[in-house]
């Protein structure tokens, strides 16, 4: 066998030619077989495809070579997990995470989305990107970029439109494993959507994905409330830490005589956090800009206005408990 020496084997410098530092090393056996250790760490699909042709090509036509063979490697990158989560369905967790993870992207987090609703997924037509699926390479799938910077997979990409996804546990649980574990590339955090309550999705989360932190999602009602502590007390049990709550849809201000009306209450989120000794994270008012832009396709955080501020103000108080300093109040 002949490993090809740096600076003075021609072939190893066609290799790095065509793919440059990423060629870690190149042996030719007996055979004529050149096997090239090719570092992918980064790169995603048709950029690594694109690497791998022109390695091909740059030293397939080298004499004494008969075969082309490369061994792709990684670095394992640490991706760590922030789920979205509420204990009740409808409270706005899938806006908050869609303009959380627009506001992180624009501060600079290489954020991708996972929309885990399997009962509900709306992460599609929040972020522009409904009616495309996903296609896999090496048997993992590829996330769809989206307008917003943010790359996506979500349930409602892997079945038809329309059509009520009746999972059992183990069928969601294989579901979810498929979008965490894609082919995210560059992505370090990742932004689950998670379905609302707390079952085999959540529980699979948990226990086999093992999120970095959680932020709790609630209206000011009881009701809500009530659902919203089952949901911390998943998190709780399971060893996974608690960023904060977040009150959603609190606080109304009339676009007509400009009062501001507190049509769900006031105060609950806030007093929950306090009872269970956990960060209360701030409030975000019920806003009609914030619907209207859901259901456009681009959430306020993509822009500037005063709508957009409670998102970015979240969005850094986020990114300062996962680098590691408590989450202060927005
Ligand atoms: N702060 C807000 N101001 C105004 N409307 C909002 C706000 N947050 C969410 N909404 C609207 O409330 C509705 C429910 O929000 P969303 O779908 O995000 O809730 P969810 O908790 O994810 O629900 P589900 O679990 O059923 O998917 C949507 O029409 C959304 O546009």
């Amino acid at each position: 066998m002949r490993v090809t020496m740096p600076d003075t084997d021609p072939l190893f410098a066609a290799a790095q030619s065509a793919a440059g530092d990423r060629v870690q090393s190149v042996r030719v056996d007996n055979a004529g077989r050149a096997n090239i250790v090719l570092d992918v760490t980064d790169l995603d699909p048709i950029a690594r495809d694109d690497a791998e042709r022109r390695l091909r090509e740059a030293v397939g036509g080298h004499p004494g070579v008969a075969e082309v063979r490369i061994l792709a490697t990684a670095e394992r990158r640490d991706r760590r997990i922030l789920a979205v989560a509420s204990g009740k369905g409808g409270v706005g967790k899938s806006t908050l995470s869609a303009n959380l993870a627009v506001a992180l992207a624009r501060a600079g987090t290489r954020v991708g989305v996972v929309d885990a609703d399997i009962y509900g997924p709306s992460q599609p037509r929040l972020m522009q990107a409904e009616g495309v699926r996903p296609h896999a390479h090496d048997k993992r799938l590829v996330p769809i970029p989206t307008p917003h910077g943010v790359p996506l997979l979500s349930m409602g990409q892997l079945v038809e439109p329309d059509r009520a996804i009746a999972w059992r546990g183990p069928m969601a649980a294989g579901a979810l494993g498929q979008l965490v574990d894609a082919a995210w590339g560059p992505i370090d955090t990742l932004v689950v959507d998670m379905p609302p309550g707390t079952g085999d999705v959540q529980l699979t989360m948990v226990q086999k994905h093992r999120p970095a932190g959680a932020l709790i999602v609630s209206t000011p009602q009881d009701l809500a409330l009530i659902d919203a502590r089952r949901a911390m007390d998943l998190f709780e049990k399971a060893g996974v830490p608690i960023i904060g709550l977040v009150e959603n849809m609190a606080g109304y201000l009339c676009p007509h005589c400009g009062r501001e009306s507190d049509p769900f209450g006031h105060g609950g989120v806030e007093a929950a956090a306090a009872a269970a000794g956990l960060p209360f994270l701030g409030r975000l008012p019920l806003d009609r800009r914030v619907l209207d832009a859901a259901e456009a396709g681009r959430p306020v955080a993509a822009g500037d206005g005063p709508e957009a501020a409670p998102y970015h103000r979240l969005a850094a108080a986020v990114s300062q408990w996962l680098n590691r300093g408590p989450a202060s109040r927005v």
